[in-house]
């Protein structure tokens, strides 16, 4: 370990300043500015091609910028030093089929000066009964936690997970998500990518929303939360006029206007708020549904909350 690794360090430990990056007339990433500090897990949310893995491509040097400055403990990407202390899964991992699962874990760890005790990452993800088999003849899920677990062999300072989880069970999610709770009880900055909000909301204080390779909000939690934590409401036999003007509605997806009759979306951010009003307005309606609203429906209304205003802050705000 080097001097600079001591706790009190509180020097940001990834950093992005107006950072771009495009692919031909694609631009995946659009002057992103990023901090991450000491200590934090940040969930870095956002629908298909906002930019997610772009991001994280730079901070493991496997991409460079296209203006812009990217620096990981004060160095650049690509600086061995800083490989030493970063660990990585990436959405999809190649396992070699005929090692052993131990096998794999020591040989990951042999790359690292200052490897985590073996034993201590099996047990924590869960890996202990499937030591003595080969990678080829584990699950899916199975191998899922074995590349995430290789992250943290390294005894990394900052580890980034692009979507750690995808394509794992609720069990396997729920059992996952644990291990890297107590990773970060133990110190590790993780830096985690999801399609899932309940993903970032069991594991992430901050969350930094992106949208079109920009960054939409970053913000605690709650703060997040309150921005794309939408219900969908769902009433047939209703006049969508009269509900438009209803506390809370933050949008009312129109059907077909003949075909009123037939059912109507309304979007909103408390819906026991708005059921009360709609009952007080005395409003005729039949079949009320309330659903969580999915994030790829929140993202929408977010995306275009963002083309009028600026993307909010506070975080920045609050650690200035
Ligand atoms: N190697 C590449 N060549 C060309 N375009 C690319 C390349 N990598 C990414 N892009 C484009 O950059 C944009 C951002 O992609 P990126 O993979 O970073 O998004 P993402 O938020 O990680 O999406 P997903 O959630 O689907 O993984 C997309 O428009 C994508 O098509």
């Amino acid at each position: 370990m080097t001097t600079q690794d001591t706790t009190t360090d509180t020097r940001p430990l990834a950093r992005l300043t107006g950072v771009s990056r495009r692919f031909g007339d694609v631009v995946a990433l659009d002057d992103v500015s990023l901090d991450i500090a000491p200590g934090s897990i940040v969930g870095l949310l956002g629908p298909n091609g906002a930019g997610k893995t772009t991001l994280l491509s730079l901070l493991e040097g496997r991409r460079r910028a296209t203006s812009g400055r990217v620096e990981i403990f004060g160095l650049a990407p690509d600086d061995p030093r800083a490989r030493q202390r970063l660990g990585c899964t990436p959405q999809e991992t190649g396992l070699p089929d005929t090692l052993r699962v131990s096998e794999v874990l020591d040989f990951v760890a042999a790359h690292f000066d200052d490897a985590a005790d073996r034993g201590t990452i099996a047990a924590e993800f869960g890996l202990e009964p499937l030591m003595r088999k080969q990678t080829g003849a584990l699950s899916g899920g199975q191998k899922r936690r074995l590349a995430v677990a290789l992250a943290f062999i390294g005894n990394p300072r900052l580890v980034l997970l692009d979507e750690p989880t995808t394509g794992l069970d609720v069990d396997a999610r729920h059992t996952l998500w644990s291990a890297l709770r107590r990773q970060h009880e133990r110190g590790a900055t993780i830096v985690v990518t999801s399609h899932y909000l309940e993903e970032i909301e069991a594991l992430a204080e901050r969350v930094v929303v992106m949208g079109n390779g920009r960054v939409l909000a970053d913000d605690d939690l709650a703060g997040v939360l309150g921005r794309v934590g939408l219900r969908r409401v769902t009433l047939d036999r209703v006049d969508p006029e009269r509900v438009r003007s209803l506390d809370g509605v933050v949008r009312v997806d129109d059907v077909d206007p003949a075909a009123a009759a037939s059912g109507v979306t309304v979007w909103v951010r408390d819906s026991d708020a708005f059921v009360r009003s709609l009952v007080v307005s005395g409003a005729p309606f039949e079949g009320l549904a309330v659903r969580r609203a999915t994030l790829e429906e929140a993202f929408l209304t977010l995306t275009s909350d963002a083309d009028a205003s600026p993307a909010i802050t506070s975080h920045e705000r609050m650690s200035a």
